[in-house]
C-alpha cells in the first residue's frame, strides 16, 4: 500500500503543519509506505492530486480542512482513488459528518483499516462541492470570514468556531435580501426576500451550522434549506438554533429536496462552496451519486 498525503500547513491557523509532524511520526513507526507534498496555494492540492494515478497510489490523504479536501476532491474525481482526512481546519464540517474522527490518530488509524464507502458529491459547473452550497447571506459571511482578522486570532485562542459566527454578525448589519427564483427538478419555484440558499449534501457547514439537519451524503439528493421572509432581528433569533437544527421549524424557513436546482436572481449574489467563494448566481447545481470514494 502506498498513501500519499497532501497537507496544507497553513490550514486551521498553523494546525496542519502541528498534526503532519505528529502523523509523519506515527506513519514512520507503523512502518507505513507514504509520500508527501506540501500545498503552496489555493488549488494547489488539486493540481497534484489530478496528478496521480492509482497505479502510483493506493489512497490520498488530505490534511487539513474543508477548503484542503474540496481542493483534493476536485482533483481526484474520475480517478477511483480513495480520499482519506485528516482533520486539521478550523470548521471541519466534512469530518464531522462523515463521523471521520477529530482525533489525528484515530483519523489515521480509521485510514490504514482501509474501509470504503461512497458519497455523492455537488457539481456547479466545472467544479465539485463535498460538504454544502450556499448562495446570498451565507456567501457573503463566508467572504468576510475567509478575509478575517479575527478568524486566526480566534484560532490561536482555540475558539475558531465562533470566527463564523462574528462575520454572520458583520454582515448582518448590511445584508439586503433578494427575491430568487428557484428550478428544483425542473419544479418552479419563487421566494420573495430570501436571505440564503442552502443546497446541502450533508448536514453542517459553519463549523458545525446544522442547517440542513437530515441531509445524507449519500441519498443521491441535496436538502436545500430556503430562509426568506424574516426581519434581521427574527434571523438573529432564529440563527442559534441552527446549531442544533431547529431552525427549520421557523415558519421563514422552506426545506425542500432534489438532484438538480437552479438558482436565478434579480441581481448577482454570491456562491460559496465547502468554504470557498465560486462564482455568482445564475448557477446549476446538480448531485452527482457515488462520485467519490471515501476510505
Ligand atoms: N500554501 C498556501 N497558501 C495559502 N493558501 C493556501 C495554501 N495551501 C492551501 N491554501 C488554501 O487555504 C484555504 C484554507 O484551507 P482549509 O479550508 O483547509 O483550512 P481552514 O479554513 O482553516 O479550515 P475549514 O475550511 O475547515 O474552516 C483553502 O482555500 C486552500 O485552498
Amino acid at each position: 500500500m502506498m498513501y500519499y498525503f497532501i497537507v496544507n500547513k497553513i490550514s486551521g491557523n498553523g494546525k496542519g503543519l502541528k498534526v503532519w509532524k505528529k502523523v509523519e511520526k506515527l506513519l514512520q513507526g507503523k512502518r507505513v509506505n507514504y509520500q508527501v507534498r506540501f500545498t503552496e496555494r489555493p488549488k494547489h492540492a488539486a493540481e497534484i492530486a489530478k496528478e496521480l494515478s492509482s497505479e502510483q497510489c493506493d489512497a490520498v490523504v488530505a490534511v487539513g480542512g474543508d477548503g484542503t479536501v474540496h481542493d483534493v476532491a476536485n482533483g481526484l474525481i474520475d480517478s477511483n482513488i480513495p480520499l482519506g482526512v485528516i482533520p486539521a481546519g478550523s470548521g471541519n464540517d466534512f469530518a464531522r459528518a462523515l463521523d471521520i474522527p477529530m482525533d489525528y490518530k484515530k483519523a489515521l488509524e480509521r485510514i490504514l483499516m482501509g474501509k470504503q464507502r461512497k458519497i455523492d458529491i455537488g457539481r456547479i459547473g466545472n467544479e465539485y462541492c463535498i460538504t454544502v452550497t450556499g448562495i446570498g447571506f451565507d456567501g457573503k459571511v463566508a467572504e468576510v470570514n475567509n478575509a478575517s482578522k479575527y478568524k486566526s486570532w480566534l484560532n490561536f485562542i482555540r475558539l475558531g468556531d465562533l470566527s463564523y459566527g462574528l462575520s454572520f454578525l458583520h454582515v448582518l448589519l448590511k445584508y439586503r435580501p433578494v427575491n430568487i427564483q428557484l428550478k428544483v427538478d425542473g419544479k418552479n419555484l419563487v421566494f420573495f426576500n430570501v436571505w440564503l440558499i442552502a443546497i446541502a449534501n450533508i448536514p453542517n457547514y459553519g463549523g458545525g451550522i446544522r442547517i440542513c439537519p437530515d441531509a445524507y451524503y449519500n441519498d443521491g439528493l441535496f436538502d436545500i434549506c430556503i430562509v426568506h421572509n424574516m426581519t434581521k432581528w427574527e434571523l438573529l433569533r432564529t440563527f442559534p438554533k441552527a446549531y442544533k437544527g431547529r431552525h427549520i421549524f421557523h415558519p421563514c424557513v422552506t426545506i425542500i429536496k432534489g438532484k438538480q436546482v437552479e438558482v436565478i436572481s434579480e441581481l448577482p449574489i454570491i456562491v460559496q462552496g465547502d468554504g470557498e467563494l465560486l462564482t455568482k448566481t445564475p448557477v446549476n447545481v446538480t448531485i452527482h451519486k457515488d462520485a467519490l470514494l471515501i476510505i
